[in-house]
């Protein structure tokens, strides 16, 4: 597991650009290496905005669409096309307007779907559409994913993996429902810990002042029962990219300087 490194943004306009071309770097570097890549994406305002200044970014056409899989981190129990689904937000923020494959696209279960309202089969059903995916290295599980960003709640959550809850205490499986979840809506599907640690890199978004107090926490080197996002560990990277508003209550020797 890679130890945290900051990244520290002038706003959260600017995070989301450079997430964004540091996004695309990856993604055609992974292509040009295995062929394909996988990204896993988030949901919330960060993941949304740097999935829409992708969008506009003038190197996006380097990436090869149709060989790349996308997975989700967490989703929000609804029904299909639900506007607070964090599928319905991605489409609308970016994969509409990309020519990516369908089959690729790995949307987590909705409420209305094969699984009705029954969120652990619906969990079970995404782990083991992860494990069909997971190539011989990646011990049956899930695969080696190139990217796999968070979005960081105030409260510390990652995912759908919120502090105290049985979710972010998971060891053995990879996906699992989440019920009575403190941020509306109470349901969710989510990755848990062990399976965020699978990817290569993690990235961990903050951008705002409300994530500044959670940052300055996770940052401290709490338990992860207590701060979630303490726990997600990339095998190679874990990057913490920040605005100044979010990492303003970091300690002195955390602060990195403000890359513009
Ligand atoms: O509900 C969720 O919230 C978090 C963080 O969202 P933000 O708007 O505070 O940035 C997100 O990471 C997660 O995917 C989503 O389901």
């Amino acid at each position: 597991m890679s130890a945290p490194r900051l990244v520290v943004h002038r706003d959260k306009e600017l995070m989301a650009e450079a997430a964004a071309a540091r996004l695309i770097t990856r993604i055609v570097d992974a292509q040009s290496a295995r062929g394909t890549a996988s990204v896993v994406l988030t949901g919330g305002r960060n993941g949304n905005g740097l999935l829409a200044a992708l969008g506009t970014a003038p190197a996006r056409d380097a990436i090869d669409w149709s060989r790349l899989d996308l997975w989700w981190g967490d989703e929000r129990f609804l029904p299909e096309g639900d506007p607070e689904r964090n599928v319905t937000q991605a489409r609308e923020a970016l994969l509409d307007r990309v020519p990516l494959d369908p089959a690729r696209v790995h949307a987590m279960p909705a409420s209305d779907g094969p699984h009705g309202d029954d969120a652990d089969a619906a969990a079970a059903a995404y782990a083991a559409e992860l494990a069909a995916a997971a190539g011989p290295g990646d011990e049956g599980r899930v695969p080696s994913f190139d990217v796999l960003m968070l979005g960081v709640g105030p409260d510390t959550h990652v995912a759908s993996l919120f502090p105290g809850l049985p979710a972010v205490r998971e060891t053995g499986r990879t996906v699992v429902g989440v019920r009575q979840a403190p941020k509306p809506p109470p349901t969710r599907i989510s990755l848990t810990l062990p399976a965020i640690g699978a990817a290569r890199e993690v990235w961990l978004l903050a951008a705002g002042e409300d994530k500044a107090e959670a940052a300055a926490f996770a940052l401290s080197g709490p338990d992860p029962v207590e701060a979630p996002a303490a726990g997600a560990r990339g095998r190679e990277h874990t990057l913490w990219l920040m605005d100044a508003a979010a990492a303003s209550k970091l300690p002195a020797g955390l602060h990195p300087p403000v890359s513009a």
